[in-house]
């Protein structure tokens, strides 16, 4: 479970303050609200991206405030995908295993298993440079999914697909909270979107968090 308790972030002028939720394990939540309300700064600060200025991140009852971003076990795809521009395709998708010490076959076994899931195995030896926005996105995804986290948080993953794919990653989604009991915290404009994956969407609005 997590849970974000008494949350506030300064930034520039905006500021988010009082942000209460949790989550519970293997909850699918989608997070909705216009745009510029504040749920990128809520996922990023989750994931250790962005400082907060009060409150506590907590993590099965461990408190993950202070935590390094790396250290938190929370895969994430942002927005535009932010994928390593000096990096091949498969470097990226390897990144976190490197980190986490993996050898060189399991890594190779466990980037080439995500690339085949997610369609890209023919541009694990590309630069970023030059890849459509689709496919960036499905690099983000797989970089995120590398290391098997608990913990999934999407922004906005599929915008830039197509109905046909954006289709299949439904199914991944809902195959990855089934299977591999993932907690995942999804960002969407989409009605329809949120209601078809959601056991539970939330709405931030006027700085609150609020059932929809
Ligand atoms: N470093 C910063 N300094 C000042 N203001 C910032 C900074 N980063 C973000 N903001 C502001 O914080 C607000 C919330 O941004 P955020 O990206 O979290 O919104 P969002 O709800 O995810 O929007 P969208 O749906 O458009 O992606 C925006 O008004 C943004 O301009």
């Amino acid at each position: 479970m997590i849970e974000l308790r008494d949350i506030s972030i300064q930034q520039g002028n905006f500021l988010l303050s009082d942000i209460n939720f949790s989550i519970e394990k293997g909850e699918y939540v989608v997070l909705m609200g216009k745009t510029g309300s504040g749920k990128t700064t809520i996922i990023e600060a989750i994931c250790g991206l962005r400082s907060i200025s009060g409150g506590q991140i907590l993590v099965n009852g461990s408190d993950y405030t202070q935590l390094a971003p790396g250290d938190r076990g929370v895969g994430y795809v942002p927005q535009d995908g932010a994928v390593f521009s000096h990096m091949s395709v498969r470097e990226n998708i390897q990144f976190a295993l490197k980190l986490r010490k993996w050898n060189a076959t399991e890594m190779k076994e466990q980037c080439e298993q995500l690339a085949k899931i997610l369609s890209i195995s023919h541009l694990l030896d590309r630069m970023p440079e030059g890849l459509s926005g689709g496919e960036i996105q499905r690099v983000a995804l797989a970089r995120a999914l590398s290391f098997k986290p608990d913990f999934l948080c999407l922004d906005e993953p599929v915008s830039a697909l197509d109905e046909e794919t954006k289709e299949n990653l439904y199914l991944l989604f809902e195959d990855l909270k089934k299977s591999m009991n993932i907690t995942i915290l999804h960002i969407s404009h989409s009605t329809a979107e949120a209601k078809r994956l959601a056991d539970r969407i939330i709405v931030l609005e006027d700085g609150k968090i609020r059932p929809y």
